[in-house]
């Protein structure tokens, strides 16, 4: 193997200091970030990314509250808390677990969350806001990303960077944080014609598609940087992401692995919206 690997914990641990240091000097101002999360049901998978985020807040200082309703809850049952969460002044951020059982509809909960404290920046707003370049708080997977090309050094200005994968969640947004990088973007999908030839132009390789080991070597520019977001759950039990990773790092200069790359960011970014929601809340500019 030839890549350097891009340790999303160790960079995810450097911003947690950060965040814990100006949580610890807010609170002598009398402000303390505070998160509410929201897991309907009992998925597995879910139960843990709740219980980690509700970890994280405890351990940087924030206040946080966990309701975890049951699967039958209805839509307008789930749409009445949010509107009380909305109202509450020690809350800063509201953060819905998804995904929602079959009967709740996304899109309308999504939307009932008040934009001011949409710290997943699923919010049809903050997708505006992201689109305008106006800054509004960052879908975190995406913003995770780029803090981890930020961070090694591997800045995104003047690059070719090719995104396989155009979900709105990571796809979409990550283009165009890229973009906003002063990237020149490709987005690729399914249906791109010879799909390994263009992951082959890029510079920096971001793959959010969810097909496991999809991206080998030969897919690969000799030196690039490849990010890789998927998160699959093997027969086995274990995880592996969207990239071959073994055969991959033959071909790449920096690369990211699962578990351990994209994945930490994505909680420590949730911690870095609420803090900046709360200092909006509060009148502070960061
Ligand atoms: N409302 C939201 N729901 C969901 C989001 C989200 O950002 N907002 N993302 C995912 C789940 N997720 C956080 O909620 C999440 C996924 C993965 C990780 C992570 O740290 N992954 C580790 C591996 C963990 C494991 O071993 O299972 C890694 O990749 O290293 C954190 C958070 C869907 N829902």
């Amino acid at each position: 193997m030839s890549a350097q690997i891009i340790d999303g914990k160790k960079i995810s641990d450097e911003i947690r200091e950060e965040i814990r240091r100006e949580t610890a000097a807010l609170k002598e101002r009398g402000v303390q970030p505070g998160l509410a999360v929201v897991l309907v049901g009992e998925d597995p998978a879910s139960q843990v990314y709740v219980r980690n985020k509700a970890k994280a807040c405890e351990d940087l200082g924030f206040y946080s509250e966990v309701h975890r309703l049951p699967a039958e809850t209805s839509q307008s049952e789930l749409l009445g808390m949010i509107d009380r969460l909305n109202r509450q002044g020690n809350i800063n951020g509201i953060l819905v677990q998804l995904p929602l059982p079959k009967h709740i509809e996304e899109k309308a909960v999504i939307d009932a969350i008040s934009v001011e404290k949409d710290v997943d920046g699923f919010h049809p707003v903050s997708v505006g806001n992201l689109m305008i370049g106006d800054d509004s708080l960052l879908p975190c997977t995406p913003a995770g990303v780029i803090e981890l090309l930020k961070r090694t050094g591997q800045s995104p200005s003047g690059k070719h960077a090719v995104v396989i994968g155009r979900s709105n969640i990571v796809g979409k947004p990550v283009s165009m944080l890229l973009l906003r990088e002063n990237a020149t973007v490709t987005m690729t999908h399914s249906r791109t014609p010879d799909l390994p030839k263009v992951a082959r132009q890029a510079d920096i390789l971001v793959v959010a598609v969810g097909v496991a080991k999809l991206v080998k070597r030969d897919w690969v520019k000799p030196g690039a940087v490849v990010i890789d977001v998927g998160m699959n759950r093997l027969p086995d039990g274990k995880l592996c992401g969207d990239v071959d990773f073994g055969d991959a790092a033959e071909a790449a200069g920096w690369i990211t692995p699962v578990p351990g790359g994209v994945g930490p960011m994505t909680i420590t970014m949730l911690m870095s919206n609420t803090l900046k929601a709360a200092k909006r809340a509060n009148g502070i500019d960061r």
